[in-house]
């Protein structure tokens, strides 16, 4: 399968590239930036040095002229675009006149995420002028949605901080134990590659000390309270490391709910899943690092009937480029997991 990048350049496009360079089925054959790029025609490994060497892909310029003719050539197209960028060029790509059966389009961004517009618009500060796609985008929780996403002509990869929460939420909520008026607590932090590559101060090495932002208005508390169904605080936080998410959710479950209960719940969740790992001790960002992993841990106290779940993941990674993989790959009819461990 022929795959492209837009936003090769980028921290999460470029590991896109690594995954899919290696890939034994997407053959990745066009790596893009905009039309204006200060990196336009280098070579993507002489940009992020990581990169196999072979790996020689030059990075091309494009433009929204460019889309339609992009969008015959390629079997599965990766959006690692600001989201106003994505929001249109998802909408011009899968324009039905010029789209090939078969294509599909994984958006890492935010625009196509959260369905009620009105939430959405709320939250990015602009309006989705694309009501129908909107409607039609399936949220690449990979774990959570193997059958919609296998169908799905536009998945909306899910947010780093939501595949986070989610992972230790969901278990939970749809086994319907959370206690009557409780509100979980979600306490994260990010690495700063979360951010993106582009320059700015809150992100540059003398300025970042671990610190809470976007307290009670991130964009993504409304993602999270859509896809787990609950209401939840999600307090984020920066920290002065580059990559990886620690997410802590704290919960108050019913009354006869036994640590067994729990354990049934996450075990049965995630038995058929190689990324998300089950573990034995609390996770560290360091372990899951530059891996597919999602870790998860908790504990129970029966008699506070409070649960405390840790969960750790890579925010480039299963934060965004391998869990868009893992999407590819469900759509495409392959393991999940393929090209990933
Ligand atoms: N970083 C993370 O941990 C996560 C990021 N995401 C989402 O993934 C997307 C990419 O994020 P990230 O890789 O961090 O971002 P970066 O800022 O690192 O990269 C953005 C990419 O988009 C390109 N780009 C920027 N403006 C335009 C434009 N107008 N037209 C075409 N291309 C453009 C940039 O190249 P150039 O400007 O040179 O053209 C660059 O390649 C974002 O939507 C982000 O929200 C999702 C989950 C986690
Ligand atoms: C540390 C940091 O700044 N993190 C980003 C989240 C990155 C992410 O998941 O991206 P989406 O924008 O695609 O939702 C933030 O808080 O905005």
């Amino acid at each position: 399968m022929k795959a492209c990048i837009f936003g090769a350049s980028g921290y999460t496009g470029a590991e896109l590239v690594k995954i899919l360079h290696k890939h034994p089925k997407f053959e990745l054959v066009n790596c893009y930036v905009s039309e204006g790029s200060a990196d336009k025609n280098k070579r993507i490994s002489d940009l992020h040095a990581f990169l196999d060497l072979s790996c020689n892909h030059i990075l091309q310029g494009v433009g929204e002229a460019d889309l339609a003719e992009i969008a015959t050539q390629h079997d599965a197209i990766f959006l690692a675009l600001p989201h106003e960028v994505s929001h249109h060029w998802a909408a011009k790509l899968l324009n039905t006149n010029t789209l090939n059966t078969n294509t599909k389009v994984f958006d890492l961004s935010g625009a196509y995420r959260i369905s009620d517009l009105a939430v959405f618009e709320n939250a990015y500060a602009f309006p989705n002028a694309y009501p129908t796609l909107a409607d039609k985008a399936v949220y690449g929780l990979a774990e959570w949605n193997y059958e919609a996403i296998s169908n799905a002509q536009l998945v909306a990869v899910p947010g780093c901080y939501p595949t986070a929460s989610l992972t230790a939420l969901k278990p939970i909520v749809d086994s319907a134990f959370l206690a009557d008026n409780c509100i979980p607590v979600i306490n994260a932090t990010s690495g700063v590659s979360g951010a993106g590559r582009k320059a700015s101060m809150t992100t540059s090495f003398y300025e970042v000390s671990l610190c809470a932002y976007g307290v009670l208005n991130h964009r993504h508390m409304p993602e999270i309270e859509e896809h787990a169904r609950t209401q939840v605080i999600f307090t984020p936080h920066l920290g002065a490391f580059k990559r990886g998410i620690l997410a802590t959710t704290t919960m108050f479950l019913k009354e006869g709910i036994s640590e067994t209960d729990v354990a049934n719940a996450y075990t049965n969740a995630y038995a058929r899943s190689n990324i998300v790992r089950l573990r034995n001790s609390w996770p560290k960002v360091d372990e899951v690092a530059n891996t597919p992993y999602c870790d998860v841990y908790w504990k129970f106290d029966p008699t506070k009937r409070c649960l405390v779940v840790c969960t750790a993941i890579d925010n480039l990674l299963k934060g965004a480029a391998s869990q868009a993989v893992q999407c590819a790959n469900l759509a495409f009819n392959l393991p999940d997991d393929a090209g990933l461990l």
